[in-house]
């Protein structure tokens, strides 16, 4: 019997109830000469249980004779008030407790089982050697020192004591003995069946159990009821999820879902509502999961207190035409305000500077032109205040003034004119003034609200006031930042120095830059190691609107990234990490949804869209303004057409960065994009239409307007080819000897001749040739001979673009 295993679960209370005694006295014998149980529900190992049998047969034994003598002593004789125990047991007890595995030390339950074989036989031999009153009174001195067991007492067969039948506890060792071979097979439910069978055959009926059990349930269903289960549900959960976090199993959960008329199994994801609905009708108290995103986490985004604000310099950029003069006016401003006297001299290009006039700072974007500044805005870094727009008296509006006035206004940033080169004798700033109406930019001489200022950049005239006037538009704005709190801005410029690393040049937009921050800026992540300034000057901090180069950071950020400065550089470099995972999906998955005629119908019902937003590039002048007021009569209640720029000549980079940054689609008339805005286009998702006729135009936007826009093929561009040298070929017309230089050029395609991105011809091919052979393709890098159906006008330097219609399958 050595080393039983108890496979049975016994529990302090059932060892209570199968003896018949509280189990506070079974705790107390437990806690008394094993280890003290923690509750009553707590599984007995078998080396407790031994103690508990020793010490509850000795127990019994003493009770059991008065049974048994019962009939032989009618009035037991209670024992005498402090009668002292039997000698024989005082003496016995010191021997009994010395033995190993005795009274305080728990006793292998082989010993126990020996000993009760012997008892019958002591019973036997010695029926009353010792009286009931002795008895009585050792018995009860055992209650208190159970250990004291002495042979030579023993005297009684307990076993047919009424109340304990140890004949079971036998039968159970026994069992248990037996188990121990098949614990490993034996399933619980086995030992369960036997443990119930042993109870109900035994002490306790197992309706009481049953009732008890049924009470407990409701007990613990009331207990629910008053302290339901909470529940933490974000947007979305998956069954499986939110059946582990009801505490129920998951068939539970799928049944709910299912009467609740949700077929939804384990894997599937369920939104919050029905999640929330499954999760009261178990019973479980709901609150939304709201997950916090380290961004959330790192970036401080609250907004500023009224009371924290402080006013802040103007940010300005010079825009215009090339050489109106924009370069001058920046180097003239920059210079005046070194020779006005502050510290410093040497300047350099950093991409942005501040000066000061009348003791007000004002901050230049030293990066001229618009392409950085539409870059920037395409990035969504909306950094300037003010446009400076400068024109050339000598030479009037040309189509980048145009393209600028287009993009500030699309910024909502007020324009200042500068009209520049007054110096020039040719100078006409009436004309331009005249010109600047057809743009809505009236002066305020005539009525308007424009400010125009005539300067010269050579000879610095006019440059003071128009810096004035700067402060004055600005002034009107209440540009204001928080200097207190960690710093927020832009990177206006950035590049890799071979002995510093990384450089960066960033206008801080709100708070204050110190040197030693942490700052993230896109995927870069770094310390600021040190600021410098325009002047070169070592800056410690920057505010608002003060622009530094620093180094420190990690890797190169791009222009327009927005950076700031965080508490915690371990999880900055976190978010970068998943910053940069994020890029990687957004290159590998579908592109941003963007306007497109094909869902403009529905962006419109959908409320998303109140003005459609179009750029008309032309070939002449003419047709623009001619496809411009067409498009803007289309406007109807419910959506406003706004051609936000309009001009002549090839769609650009900037046309579908403009596009990209204001929603717009780009309508082309007779002229085509160069590969850069080709390539920009898809990268940005900008929808781009070509059209030959007015008509065509018109009718396709107005078709999507209605939602009716049915276009049955798409164009498929195959390639293009350079017209390296022209023959005349007799009986074949024109051949153009061409260079493939993208794609492919195939013989049944279509074609369509470009000069300088115009359209010149679209046709289709009258003749494929390499040397004299006919083909059906030729490849990019081969060079080919083509001759174009009934077109013979073809000079050195046009391209042919090949391209297929395809069907669009719907
Ligand atoms: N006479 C005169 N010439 C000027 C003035 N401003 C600029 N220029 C000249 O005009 C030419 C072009 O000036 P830039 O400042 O380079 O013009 P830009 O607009 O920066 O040109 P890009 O950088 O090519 O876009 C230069 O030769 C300047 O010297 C001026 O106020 N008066």
């Amino acid at each position: 019997m050595e080393g039983i295993y108890l496979i049975v679960k016994y529990r302090v209370h059932e060892v209570a109830k199968d003896f018949g005694r509280p189990t506070k006295e079974i705790a107390d014998i437990l806690t008394k000469y094993a280890t003290a149980p923690k509750n009553h529900m707590q599984v007995l190992e078998d080396r407790e249980l031994s103690i508990l049998f020793d010490y509850l047969t000795q127990h019994n034994q003493v009770q059991s004779i008065e049974s048994i003598y019962a009939d032989t002593y009618h009035e037991p004789k209670p024992a005498p008030q402090g009668a002292k125990p039997a000698p024989a047991a005082q003496a016995g007890a010191p021997a009994a407790q010395n033995r190993p595995g005795h009274g305080g030390a728990p006793r292998p339950s082989g010993q126990q089982g020996q000993q009760r074989a012997q008892a019958p036989r002591s019973a036997g031999q010695q029926p009353a050697q010792q009286r009931p009153q002795g008895q009585q009174s050792a018995g009860q001195q055992n209650l208190s020192r159970p250990g004291t067991r002495v042979p030579e007492k023993k005297i009684v067969d307990t076993r047919k004591s009424g109340s304990v039948n140890l004949d079971k506890y036998d039968e159970k060792l026994e069992k248990l003995a037996a188990g121990k071979t098949t614990q490993m097979q034996a399933g619980k439910q086995k030992f369960q069946g036997r443990n119930n069978q042993r109870r109900g055959g035994g002490f306790q009926g197992s309706k009481r159990r049953q009732e008890e059990q049924e009470k407990m349930r409701r007990l613990q269903a009331e207990i629910a009821k008053k302290h339901p289960l909470v529940v933490k549900i974000p947007d979305e959960i998956g069954v499986g999820e939110l059946a582990s976090r009801m505490k129920k199993t998951g068939a539970e959960v799928v049944k709910c879902l299912i009467k609740n008329g949700v077929m939804a199994s384990l894997s599937d994801v369920i939104d919050f509502d029905t999640a929330a609905i499954i999760a009261e009708e178990l019973g479980c108290k709901v609150e939304k999961e709201i997950i916090v995103t380290i961004e959330e986490r790192l970036i401080d985004v609250s907004e500023d207190k009224e009371e924290d604000l402080r006013p802040r310099a103007p940010v300005v950029v010079v825009m215009g035409h090339v050489d109106h003069g924009k370069t001058s006016l920046l180097d003239y401003i920059r210079s005046s305000d070194v020779a006005s006297g502050e510290a410093g001299g040497i300047t350099q290009h950093i991409g942005a500077y501040q000066v000061s006039v009348k003791g007000q700072p004002i901050t230049f974007l030293d990066t001229p032109g618009h392409e950085a500044f539409t870059a920037m805005r395409a990035r969504g870094a909306m950094i300037t205040d003010v446009a400076i727009l400068v024109v050339a008296a000598d030479d009037g509006i040309m189509p980048q003034t145009v393209e600028s006035i287009n993009h500030a206004k699309a910024a909502g940033i007020p324009i200042i004119v500068a009209i520049n080169k007054m110096d020039k004798p040719e100078a006409n700033p009436e004309r331009i003034k005249q010109q600047l109406t057809e743009y809505e930019l009236v002066p305020e001489e005539w009525g308007g609200e424009t400010i125009i200022c005539p300067i010269s950049a050579k000879t610095g005239m006019g440059v003071d006031s128009l810096l004035e006037m700067v402060l004055l538009t600005a002034e009107m704005q209440e540009l204001r930042a928080n200097p207190d709190r960690s710093a927020h801005g832009a990177v206006i410029e950035a590049r890799l120095d071979k002995g510093r690393g990384p450089v960066a040049t960033l206008l801080v937009q709100n708070g204050t830059l110190h040197q030693g921050d942490v700052i993230i800026a896109g995927t870069a992540v770094g310390r600021v190691r040190a600021m410098t300034n325009a002047r070169g000057q070592k800056l410690t901090e920057a505010g608002p609107s003060v622009p530094v180069e620093i180094i420190g950071m990690g890797e190169v950020p791009g222009a327009g990234d927005d950076f700031h400065a965080v508490a915690d550089e371990r999880m900055a470099r976190e978010l970068v990490e998943q910053r940069k995972q994020e890029n990687k999906d957004r290159l590998n998955g579908p592109v941003g949804q963007k306007v497109t005629l094909e869902d403009l119908f529905s962006q419109i019902q959908q409320g998303e869209i109140k003005d459609l937003n179009i750029i008309v590039k032309a070939d002449v002048q003419g047709s623009a303004e001619a496809v411009k007021s067409s498009l803007e009569k289309l406007s109807n209640e419910e959506v406003r057409v706004r051609v936000i720029h309009c001009a002549v000549g090839a769609i650009n980079e900037s046309d579908v960065m403009l596009a990209g940054t204001s929603g717009a689609i780009i309508v082309g008339f007779n002229v085509r994009p160069d590969n850069n805005a080709r390539d920009s286009a898809a990268r940005m998702n900008v929808d781009m239409r070509m059209y030959r006729v007015i008509y065509d135009c018109i009718e396709e936007i107005e078709s999507a307007m209605k939602g009716m826009l049915a276009p049955k093929y798409k164009e498929v561009l195959l390639g293009h080819a350079e017209v390296r040298e022209v023959y005349k070929i007799t009986g074949a017309g024109m051949i153009a000897g061409c260079y493939v230089t993208d794609g492919r050029v195939a013989r049944n395609a279509q074609i369509r001749l470009l000069r300088d991105n115009i359209v010149i011809h679209e046709g289709v091919l009258a003749s494929l040739k390499r040397f004299k052979d006919d083909q059906k393709e030729v490849a990019q890098g081969y060079e080919c001979g083509i001759g174009i159906e009934k077109y013979s006008d073809i000079k050195v330097g046009d391209v042919i673009e090949c391209f297929n219609m395809e069907e669009i399958e719907r």
